[in-house]
């Protein structure tokens, strides 16, 4: 549905590329989870499908037309949830809906069609006459889906939309996601918590710097995670062990702990062996499989949430 091919940005005064040849593609019924730390590219990347930067590198096809001529032909056809609250605090959530239906386009009649739905899909028949700004952080949340789904949009994009939000609403808005693209919509949804795109995603697109660090379905980042070593040794120096350890796999101190992933192939026996064949001794042991925030760190060595 939407192709995204060496896309790069950089923006006045700045030295170096915010976007430095993203490439990647959503699909109609399917949650494309995009992670990355502050300052990855992510807000660039979505701005751009927003129709709200100028491509200076690169190309966006939208069933294979340019962004550009999509959207001057259907510009509702792909929609931004932002991560601000993008509605008039003082009018209810119904006038809101009405107003952002007019802007739309959409004929009088598909217009109160399309709201009731929308109030429908976020839950909000209830507060439909209360202003918005008396709304509850999650509500407010709500009330951008509702907006974002008005004209039945072919892609939705998410700009973490459960940042502040309380657990019961969060749980709403990523239910009400996945119940979007099972219905055939294509979703891409950015956050920094891990687990919604473990919960949601089936594919994944992990960023930094501009650039695409992995891309997978959830299943195959997690597998490609290898096996993830946990060790201390007694009888050497970390440090050496690391230095020993670094010809089968990726080591790194984590605490008291040697972290090693291990390359592909090699078996924890073969780590376990290298440490004593080298004259050390394991004092103690464990291993499993990397999850996302293991991936995640492994590849950009920061965290996703140390702002
Ligand atoms: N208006 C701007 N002018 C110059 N540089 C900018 C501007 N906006 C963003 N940048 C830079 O571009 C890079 C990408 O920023 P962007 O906001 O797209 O990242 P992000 O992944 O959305 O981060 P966050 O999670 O903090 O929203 C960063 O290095 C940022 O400093």
């Amino acid at each position: 549905m939407l192709q995204i091919t060496d896309l790069g940005y950089q923006y006045p005064h700045s030295n170096k590329p915010a976007l430095d040849g993203i490439s990647l593609s959503a699909r109609r019924g399917e949650v494309l989870g995009l992670l990355g730390p502050n300052g990855a590219g992510k807000t660039t990347l979505i701005s751009h499908l927003a129709g709200l930067r100028a491509i200076q590198r690169g190309s966006i096809l939208v069933d294979g037309v340019p962004l550009a001529e999509m959207r001057a032909e259907a510009p509702t056809r792909i929609a931004v949830a932002p991560q601000e609250y993008a509605f008039y605090p003082t009018l209810s959530v119904r006038e809101n809906l009405q107003c952002f239906g007019a802007a739309s386009r959409l004929g009088s009649k598909l217009r109160d069609e399309r709201i009731a739905q929308s109030l429908a899909f976020a839950q909000l028949e209830r507060f439909a006459d209360t202003r918005a700004e008396r709304l509850s952080g999650g509500l407010k949340r709500r009330l951008n889906l509702a907006i974002a789904l008005l004209p039945s949009p072919a892609l939705v994009l998410f700009d973490e939309p459960t940042v502040g939000v309380d657990p019961q609403s969060r749980a709403f808005i990523l239910e009400a996601v996945k119940t979007l693209a099972r219905e055939g919509t294509a979703v891409i949804y950015t956050t920094h918590y891990m687990e919604e795109i473990e919960a949601i995603a089936d594919h994944a697109l992990i960023m930094d710097h501009g650039k695409v660090l992995r891309d997978g379905t959830l299943t195959e980042l997690l597998a490609e995670g290898a096996t993830r070593l946990r060790l201390i040794v007694g009888n050497m120096e970390a440090t050496a062990a690391c230095s020993l350890l670094a010809s089968l796999g990726t080591p790194r101190m984590e605490g008291e702990y040697i972290v090693v992933a291990l390359n592909p192939g090699v078996s924890p026996a073969a780590a376990i062996s290298a440490v004593e064949n080298a004259g050390a001794c394991i004092e103690q042991l464990d291993y499993g499989h990397y999850n996302l925030e293991h991936l995640f760190m492994a590849l950009t060595q920061r965290s996703l949430r140390d702002d």
